[in-house]
């Protein structure tokens, strides 16, 4: 089994394989402009994030139904306990759903009633981040916060800033931001993935988030890393995301280890992965492979991981995954 970890950035949408989408787009009389999973599969080549997002939008459209929701949830969730998720922290794009006509209730009802179950079926614990899409207008994003509000404390735990990032600073989104802490949500965002160093820190200073998702770019900022390490501000990385977004050359030259060695509190994560090759287990296993990461190195990420999840309504859970993880043994190297 593989080790007992919390996965803290992944985009529910982003866990549509190419046999789900074509299962969805017959049950639903959706026309897709692909004739196999296997040609669909094949048409995942990124140029950068833009060129990710255009098919990944498109492909949501297949996605009608409370119960189609319900399906993705649960097919994540099995494929994530056999990854050794037991905790995870999942978002949700509410504005690409309402703009093609699909109920926000719908939506979190659906989801909910997977994730609810999640812990019977699956043993892993959940909470469901509601994300707004950055290159659309703040009044859009508002909009979605005051049809939201019946599902916070509930069904939605937290608010996140995800999309196009460049062009589209953290600072856009304040108002909402403050309303959603005034609403006592958790707060996160995307910066420092094709952004700058400089949007880590608008997200930090502006919107007070309290985990950046990706990060990667705030290794550019010395001052920034500092801030970062003497707050334990948590970073929830990416890899496979970075690299078949172009945002890292290959593998072998991700910065995790440079971030674990400044003493960032980084996560490992797997953004999307139906689209970027592979789930949480996955990534860790690349970066094992690809940086040489040692098992210190490995039950660091995994502890990270819960430390850096939202479970302060649950820390009895908290610390038994904690010791799960300290009692973790790694199968003999081949
Ligand atoms: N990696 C990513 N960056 C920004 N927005 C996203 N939406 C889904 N995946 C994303
Ligand atoms: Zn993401």
């Amino acid at each position: 089994m593989p080790i007992p970890k919390a996965e803290l950035h992944l985009h529910i949408e982003g866990t549509l394989e190419p046999e789900l989408a074509f299962a969805l787009a017959h049950r639903n009389g959706v026309d897709l402009p692909y004739s196999s999973p296997e040609q669909l599969r094949a048409a995942y080549a990124f140029d950068d994030l833009q060129s990710f997002l255009d098919l990944y939008y498109q492909l949501m459209d297949v996605l009608r139904t409370e119960d189609d929701f319900t399906e993705l949830a649960e097919a994540y969730l099995t494929r994530a306990a056999a990854a050794g998720v037991r905790h995870a922290e999942i978002f949700f794009d509410p504005q690409a759903h309402t703009a093609r006509g699909v109920e926000l209730d719908d939506v979190v009802r659906g989801l909910s009633r997977a994730l609810s179950r999640a812990g019977e079926r699956h043993g892993i614990s959940t909470r469901l981040i509601m994300c707004f899409l950055r290159d659309l207008p703040q009044e859009s994003a508002l909009a979605t916060f005051e049809a939201a509000r019946p599902w916070f404390g509930r069904a939605i735990s937290g608010v996140g800033l995800d999309s196009a990032e460049v062009g589209h600073p953290p600072a856009k989104f304040a108002d909402v931001y403050a309303l959603a802490r005034e609403a006592g949500l958790h707060l996160v965002a995307h910066a420092g993935e094709e952004g700058g160093p400089e949007y880590v820190r608008e997200a930090l200073d502006v919107l007070g988030v309290e985990r950046i998702d990706h990060g990667i770019r705030s290794m550019e900022d010395p001052e920034l890393v500092k801030e970062l390490v003497a707050r334990r501000v948590p970073l929830t990385v990416c890899p496979f995301s970075n690299v078949r977004l172009r945002c890292v050359d290959t593998l072998a030259d991700h910065p995790l280890p440079a971030m674990l060695e400044a003493g960032l509190v980084a996560t490992v994560n797997s953004d999307d992965p139906a689209y970027f090759g592979g789930y949480v287990d996955e990534n860790f296993a690349g970066v094992e492979r690809a940086l040489g990461l040692t098992e210190d190195q490995l039950r660091l990420l995994a502890r990270n991981s819960f430390e850096a999840s939202f479970l302060e309504d649950d820390e009895e859970r908290r610390a038994a995954l904690l010791a799960e993880v300290d009692a973790y043994r790694f199968p003999a190297r081949g």
